[in-house]
């Protein structure tokens, strides 16, 4: 794992979406097709921003694009739902990609997470976008984390913690609104990915970044995994940095 601490939040954004579209198009190049994973979240949107941009001539018609989480219950149409904040920073913007979304309001569950699981398992995941949590949750794995052994996607129950902040960010307008629970890709599925790219801006992961990745790796600290990866680079700002020894 390497870290990157760029000069500033637009620094970070544009250097993320650079070796993003590297990857992608490098995959392509060799295999003729790249499978990648998005994630969302406020962290991710200008970094998307950047990645779609046209001049970056990315074939996205090659692409596969998987998502990390979401919401049980929650449908495409509400304004917190992640593959709705997909569909609008990203698949629209990427003519012919093929994206798989996670249908957390599907009528059978049980039944989307079998089929998710067991298409992403064939996959070859050529990169992995993530962020992470205050809580230093990973996708949706919340502490303490299963490094281990879970399926592609699985249920989770969300932390307090977790759910304060998607009020705070703005995307539900009071803690009672945000669902409890989630569909999440595994931490053991992420870590299958070829390459990482971690995208955490912002002051209010100071706490998480400084935990994650300068102790030892740490259930209770799911992002710590990272630290484990052989190819993930995580892309910090000044602030974000600002708790670690070095920045
Ligand atoms: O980007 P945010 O909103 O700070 O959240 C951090 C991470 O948590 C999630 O929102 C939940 O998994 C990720 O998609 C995101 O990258």
């Amino acid at each position: 794992m390497k870290i990157i601490v760029a000069d500033d939040r637009e620094a970070l954004d544009t250097q993320a979406a650079k070796m993003g579209i590297e990857t992608i198009k490098s995959a392509i190049e060799r295999n003729g097709h790249a499978t990648i994973i998005l994630a969302t979240g406020t962290s991710q949107v200008g970094m998307l921003e950047r990645l779609v941009d046209p001049e970056n001539e990315v074939p996205w018609d090659k692409v596969t694009a998987y998502h990390l989480d979401e919401y049980v219950g929650v449908g495409e149409d509400n304004p917190a739902s992640f593959r709705g904040y997909l569909r609008e920073r990203f698949v629209d913007h990427a003519p012919g990609v093929e994206f798989v979304p996670i249908n957390a309001d599907a009528d059978d569950i049980v039944e989307e997470l079998t089929k998710l699981s067991e298409r992403i398992q064939a996959a070859k995941i050529d990169l992995c976008f993530c962020g992470i949590g205050e809580n230093c949750h990973l996708a949706f794995n919340e502490p303490p984390a299963n490094f281990e052994g879970a399926a592609p996607f699985t249920g989770v129950q969300l932390d307090d913690v977790s759910r304060v902040q998607q009020v705070k960010e703005g995307w539900y307008t009071d803690l009672d609104s945000v669902p409890r629970t989630a569909i999440s890709m595994s931490i053991s599925q992420m870590m299958k990915a070829e390459k990482i790219i971690c995208v955490v801006p912002d002051e209010r992961k100071a706490t998480a970044v400084k935990n994650a990745f300068t102790g030892d790796v740490d259930p209770q600290y799911p992002a710590s995994i990272l630290q484990k990866h052989p190819n993930c680079v995580v892309f910090l700002d000044p602030e974000s940095a600002g708790l670690l020894e070095t920045a």
